[in-house]
């Protein structure tokens, strides 16, 4: 057996659950939750026992008590702290590197099955894997993998991704947070907005400007401890959606780091950041397949308890309409993101198929979500059922790691490109 083969086995050992009592706790059946299996491509084993694993977690640990974790703006501790001891908050980092030794493909189901329960906990591990850990893996030193990545594999600490700023969004190589280089420290001035695990996270890759007439070529990437001297935090956003994960200002006064936490040469933080989100948007792709799903499967089960006129609203052609219109949404978003997964898997350029896949499937998130409260009618609007959250949780993805404007800018520039314009 190989090691991968042994490492998926420690994580499906968490496997054995009764999944029927976590159906109940929604009024849905098993068989219910089981039927979109989404069985157009067999997976590997390996995938799909991860995905069985997930989703069983999902079911288990998160679908019971994401309303309340949604209304009370609480950080799900105690799941991020099991998933990764599961391996999920490292899918892709080497065992040799003490992570779980997974591809990019896995890492996408795992995210998908993961915001399928709840969204929040989806970008929480998102963020972990691939914005924080995802640029530490590539461009770090051995020393600084010791200190900025071993402790956040498993779910003792987790790290956040700070390039956004208050002046500058979509716009990121207009960075104004700037590093001085003063004898031995790096001293970094300048805010930082809108930083998903702002709150909990124990560390940040951060981007700031090293040399300002060199425009973007003039910023560089640092590894920052939260408990650094001159950092301090913003107040919480108080959000429309993925209310359980928190997002907040970083705020530098004078931080100064050491010389040696620079991640990568200094001028490299543009291409880094670059980089990141290519990968990152898989991951915001798959939270937004979950978000699709998580609606489809709430919509498809009211539609076949709901009478009206005497029947099933799920007799109805225009209701069946608006269910197929869902699946066919949410089926080609997927078939994009494990696209992408597997270009980047296969080592091949892969930035244009992360953009599309993230564009599509954030849009068919908004799409499913909107079109269930359709089909629920008044229980749509009401917290009783998930509709209404996952309504409100689908609408940042196609805000953060890019908006959708800038997929489609990314998308058409790659496209124009492969035509030789
Ligand atoms: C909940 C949440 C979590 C986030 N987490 C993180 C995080 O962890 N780390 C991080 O660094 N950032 C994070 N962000 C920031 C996020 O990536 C930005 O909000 C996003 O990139 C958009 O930037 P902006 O808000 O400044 O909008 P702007 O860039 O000001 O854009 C405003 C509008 O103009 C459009 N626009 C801008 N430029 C163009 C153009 N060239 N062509 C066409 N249209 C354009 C945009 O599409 C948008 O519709 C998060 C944001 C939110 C809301």
């Amino acid at each position: 057996m190989t090691s991968t083969a042994i490492k998926v086995l420690r994580i499906c050992s968490y496997a054995p659950f009764i999944r029927h009592q976590a159906g109940k706790s929604l009024g849905l059946t098993t068989q219910m939750r089981y039927a979109s299996s989404h069985s157009l491509i067999d997976l590997p084993e390996t995938h799909a026992l991860l995905r069985k694993t997930c989703r069983d977690f999902a079911e288990k640990e998160l679908i019971p008590i994401a309303g309340q974790l949604d209304r009370e703006h609480k950080f799900p501790a105690e799941q991020i702290k099991k998933l990764g001891q599961l391996g999920l908050l490292c899918v892709d980092v080497p065992e040799s590197e003490g992570g779980t030794g997974l591809d990019y493909l896995a890492y996408a189901i795992a995210i998908e099955e993961i915001s399928r329960g709840c969204a929040s906990t989806g970008v929480i591990l998102s963020v972990n894997n691939s914005l924080y850990l995802g640029p530490i893996l590539k461009n770090a030193t051995p020393e600084q993998k010791e200190k900025f990545m071993k402790p956040f594999l498993h779910g003792d600490r987790i790290g956040c991704f700070a390039l956004s700023e208050p002046g500058n969004g979509s716009d990121a190589g207009a960075a104004s947070t700037t590093a001085q280089l003063q004898g031995e420290k790096w001293v970094l001035n300048g805010t930082k907005a809108w930083i998903t695990n702002g709150y909990e996270a124990d560390a940040a890759v951060v981007f700031a400007t090293t040399d300002k007439k060199l425009k973007h070529k003039g910023i560089s990437a640092f590894l920052v401890d939260k408990s650094t001297p001159g950092l301090s935090l913003g107040k919480k956003e108080d959000k429309l959606g993925i209310r359980a994960s928190s997002t907040c200002y970083l705020i530098f006064e004078d931080c100064s780091i050491p010389a040696e936490n620079i991640l990568g040469k200094p001028g490299m933080g543009f291409k880094i950041a670059m980089q990141t989100l290519d990968a990152g948007r898989i991951g915001i792709a798959s939270q937004a397949l979950g978000i699709a799903q998580a609606s489809l499967d709430c919509a498809v089960d009211y539609a076949i308890k709901r009478q009206s006129f005497g029947m099933p609203i799920a007799k109805m052609q225009t209701i069946q309409n608006k269910l197929a219109d869902m699946e066919v949404h949410l089926e080609s978003a997927r078939l994009l993101t494990w696209k992408a997964a597997m270009l980047k898997d296969a080592g091949k350029n892969f930035t244009k198929e992360a953009a599309m896949a993230k564009l599509a499937a954030s849009e068919a998130a908004t799409f499913n979500a909107h079109s269930a409260i359709q089909i629920l009618g008044g229980m749509g609007f009401v917290t009783d059922m998930p509709a209404e959250r996952h309504y409100r949780d689908a609408r940042i993805t196609e805000i953060y790691e890019g908006t959708s404007e800038i997929q489609r800018i990314v998308i058409a520039t790659n496209l124009l490109k492969e035509h030789g314009f």
